[in-house]
């Protein structure tokens, strides 16, 4: 089976209510996300023209609608992190989530949000998604 991968890049603030260290207070990262696509029909001859899977600009604008428009240049917080501090509700950029936003929680709001919009044909195949340099988060289709 072929898998083609794309790589997106956004900037997003969070805070992890309940954590009991600096990354409860409100901070930034630079975050890279990588998506795996296969075709269902699990291609081993060539494809015919114009010889993609999906073209990478189609995914591009997939991806960037269902995960990269909600979390670039947001601030991305709990409903319990709100409930504790709700002056922040008057942020612009406020984005919430019921759950906290761990690069896991990401991740797994990034799996359901692609797989609902992904095109016949086309599966999920892997997510990987840093938060910074050397911490990500991953999920693949194979182990589930
Ligand atoms: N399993 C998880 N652990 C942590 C998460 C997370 O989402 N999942 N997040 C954080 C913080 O957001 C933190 O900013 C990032 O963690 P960390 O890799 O520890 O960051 P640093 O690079 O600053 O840490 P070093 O000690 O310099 O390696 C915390 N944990």
């Amino acid at each position: 089976m072929i898998r083609i991968t794309k790589i997106f890049y956004f900037e997003m603030a969070h805070a992890l209510h309940g954590y009991n260290g600096a990354c409860r207070h409100i901070h930034g990262h630079s975050y890279e996300l990588h998506v795996t696509i296969a075709s269902v029909k699990g291609e081993d001859t060539y494809l015919q023209s114009p010889g993609f899977i999906i073209d990478f600009k189609e995914l591009k604008k997939i991806i960037n609608l269902a995960v990269i428009e909600k979390f670039d240049h947001k601030l991305v917080l709990s409903q319990a992190y709100l409930s504790k501090f709700p002056a922040v509700m008057l942020q612009e950029n406020l984005e919430i989530l019921e759950v906290e936003p761990s690069v896991e929680n990401l991740l797994l709001f990034s799996r359901k949000a692609i797989c609902k919009v992904l095109p016949p044909l086309l599966s999920l195949q892997g997510l990987k998604l840093y938060e910074t340099r050397d911490s990500y988060a991953e999920w693949l289709a194979s182990i589930n």
